[in-house]
């Protein structure tokens, strides 16, 4: 269930999915992590806010720290803060598999990736909306993971940006041009309304928090219908 991107390496057939734990219980985030351990989820996605770099906190160390015993999976930490490569080794040491800051937050990015990856994390790179995906050509070939926010961070249960899918299928072409095995991920206003186009873009991992979280079936059953769609997309996608 658990993969590493890496070993996974491109083209992936299927699809990863990763719930994003900010739509979730809070208080029972153990609870939480035990019943994911038997779900349809390949990461946990752990969104980190400071308040700076997007209007609004979240959660940080301490429930990092927290949630890492009872995880199963690899621990996708999204780091929506400034200066993050002060914090990158403490993330690491508090249980992140895998690191993710913002384009936007990193004068030194290329520094920054090299960190990251010195740690022995998988070093991911997010853009917002508003950032071109065409900016990362020169430090595509040293990433791991590219995260492609559909939302403006910061807040979950928004829209889906629909220009997203155009991003997607251009940073696809630009990552098989710079030979790059980095993955693309797709976080925010994620559904099975959009889930199969972005797959069928380019997406590798989709990150959905909401419409896992505030089902009324529940994360497991939710998880489960939409790997069974993800599922037929990646071989569709596989097939072209
Ligand atoms: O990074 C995020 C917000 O900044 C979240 O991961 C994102 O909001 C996912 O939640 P939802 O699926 O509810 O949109």
């Amino acid at each position: 269930m658990s993969v590493h991107p890496i070993a996974a390496g491109p083209p992936r057939r299927e699809p990863l999915l990763a719930p994003s734990l900010l739509a979730s219980d809070l208080a029972n985030i153990q609870a939480t992590a035990e019943t994911l351990a038997g779900a349809e989820a390949d990461w946990l996605h752990f969104d980190v806010m400071d308040g700076c770099f997007v209007p609004n906190i979240s959660f940080g160390l301490p429930i990092l720290e927290a949630l890492k015993p009872h995880a199963k999976q690899p621990i996708d930490v999204h780091l929506m803060i400034e200066e993050p490569q002060n914090y990158l080794a403490a993330f690491r040491d508090a249980g992140a598999t895998n690191l993710t800051v913002h384009y936007e937050a990193c004068p030194h990015l290329h520094r920054v990736v090299q960190q990251i990856k010195a740690l022995g994390c998988v070093a991911g790179v997010a853009l917002n909306p508003a950032t071109p995906a065409g900016l990362l050509v020169d430090i595509a070939a040293d990433l791991d993971y590219v995260l492609v926010m559909s939302v403006n961070p910061g807040f979950g249960g928004q829209a889906f940006i629909p220009h997203t899918l155009q991003k997607v299928a251009e940073l696809k072409d630009l990552l098989l041009d710079a030979g790059s095995p980095a993955l693309i991920g797709v976080d925010g206003g994620v559904d099975d309304r959009n889930a199969a186009a972005l797959v069928q873009a380019g997406a590798d991992v989709l990150i959905a928090g909401s419409f896992v979280f505030k089902a009324s079936a529940g994360p497991v059953a939710t998880l489960a219908a939409l790997r069974q769609q993800l599922r037929q997309a990646g071989e569709e996608r596989a097939a072209a």
